[in-house]
């Protein structure tokens, strides 16, 4: 307990701008830990308060995590469930204090973690950012200046004349983020808040973020999403059991940790192989359901007129083309020697959006993944506003098995997702080889 220190200086963006240049250390931790101490009972802890003795177990969330963050460096922070990831951004945001170790932060640090916690339920939105604002350093004359930009960019309209206790937490999070990145700070840690809010809202915290980044500003972005890590981030850092197992190169690091991760799958595979055939026909049941669900409602009415919002993008259909359901009990056979796939969605009103594609063994092994913005070519524009995405593999390549097909709808940008359909295709391929495998690769020999 003893060595622990946050030794912070902030809020004066200005003079700290100055003060910073390139490759400035803007925060450092060095030897930091937090540790937890459980208690069996609320009586072992009150025992512990009269006698002075220890009564707890120790819990280090966090252990021995030193490293330096330099000004404009974009870092994506991954790991398992119970890492240590929110302890370590709560630390760097000053919401939690070290139990070991020290925390050096220069400038103005701005933490989006729990959103909407400054809020004062009573006060209106408006007067909530004078209040909220306060609190991290935004005083009444400069949030007077502020307050228009604010308020336009939560679009909360007339309900920031209302009590914030009315507000659904999605208006909270709008008003949230809106204040919380306001000014532009020295290092923004941001907490998954990229999965907050609807559509159109994620779109412009996105676009807010990366302008920061453009601006130079130092990001700390924890995410379960290797796709916004690999596409904000310039290193990651894996955390692993409340210590840092790789820092660096952000590739390098999110193929360690996937790699990790897949083997865990596997792991578990192995462990649930007599369920996995029961999940199967579960899947199946879902796909039908889906499908024909689709079916009634497009049957029903147009596409834009589903039980969707017309103005909320969304995957509309993902066709396989030459599917031939010739057993009841397995799901369909491609019978042909290309793998077609039709993927329409609606779009986002004038944007045009991206579409994903993903394949993966029946029982969870990933085999592709495949984006319309990575390869630069975009939807159609049909004739009733929809956009379409024929993706084709001309000669199969995969050898016999089960497999499953996911597909996604992307912004213009490939940021935010605006809708997946995860795992919605059966499909059986059969593709006789002699040689053991999962796919026979483009190749030479010599
Ligand atoms: N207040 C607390 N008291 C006791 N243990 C805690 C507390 N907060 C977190 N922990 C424990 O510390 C460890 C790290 O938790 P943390 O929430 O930082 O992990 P995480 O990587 O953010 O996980 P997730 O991805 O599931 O959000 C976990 O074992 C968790 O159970």
């Amino acid at each position: 307990m003893s060595d622990a220190s946050t030794d912070t200086t902030v809020p004066n963006p200005a003079a700290c701008q100055t003060a910073l240049h390139a490759q400035e250390v803007v925060l450092r931790a060095d030897a930091m830990g937090k540790e937890y101490k459980l208690y069996g009972s609320s009586g072992q802890r009150f025992k512990a308060l009269l006698t002075g003795r220890n009564y707890h177990r120790s819990h280090w969330a966090l252990r021995d995590v030193t490293f330096e963050l330099r000004r404009g460096q974009c870092i994506g922070v991954i790991g398992d469930n119970g890492a240590g990831k929110s302890t370590l951004l709560k630390l760097l945001a000053g919401t939690l204090q070290p139990s070991v170790g020290r925390l050096h932060r220069v400038g103005r640090v701005t933490a989006i973690l729990e959103l909407g916690a400054g809020f004062h339920p009573d006060f209106t939105g408006r007067e909530n950012l004078y209040f909220a604002g306060n609190m991290i350093g935004i005083q009444s004359a400069q949030m007077a200046e502020l307050e228009d930009e604010i308020v336009a960019f939560a679009g909360l309209g007339d309900a920031m004349n209302r009590a914030v206790k009315t507000y659904s937490s999605g208006m909270v999070v709008r008003l949230a983020f809106a204040l919380m990145t306001a000014i532009q700070p020295d290092v923004l840690i941001v907490d998954e808040a990229l999965a907050v809010g609807d559509q159109p809202f994620q779109k412009k915290c996105v676009e807010r973020i990366t302008a920061f980044k453009e601006n130079g500003c130092t990001i700390l972005f924890c995410s379960h999403s290797p796709y916004h890590i690999r596409t904000l981030c310039d290193s990651a850092m894996w955390l692993h059991k409340g210590q840092i197992e790789e820092f660096g190169d952000t590739e390098q690091v999110l193929g360690a940790y996937l790699t990790h991760t897949r083997i865990l799958l596997q792991e578990q595979e192995q462990q649930a192989l007599g369920e996995a055939e029961q999940e199967l026909q579960d899947a199946k049941q879902i796909d039908t359901a889906k499908e024909s669900a689709f079916t009634a409602a497009s049957a029903a009415a147009p596409a834009s007129q589903t039980n969707r919002e017309a103005d909320t993008a969304h995957i509309i259909s993902v066709e396989v083309a030459n599917l031939v359901h010739d057993k009841e009990d397995q799901p369909p056979l491609l019978d042909s020697r290309d793998l077609v796939v039709t993927i329409t969605a609606r779009g986002n009103g004038l944007e045009r959006p991206n579409i994903g594609f993903m394949i993966e063994q029946s029982k969870g092994v990933g085999i592709t993944s495949l984006a319309t913005h990575e390869e630069n070519t975009g939807p159609t524009q049909l004739e009733d506003g929809s956009w379409q995405s024929v993706l084709t593999f001309a000669d199969f390549s995969l050898h016999s098995g089960q497999y499953v097909i996911s597909a996604f709808l992307f912004d213009e940008s490939g940021l935010v997702v605006y809708d997946e359909w995860l795992r919605f295709k059966h499909l059986r391929f059969l593709n006789p080889t002699l040689m053991p495998g999962l796919v026979k690769l483009p190749h030479t020999w010599a």
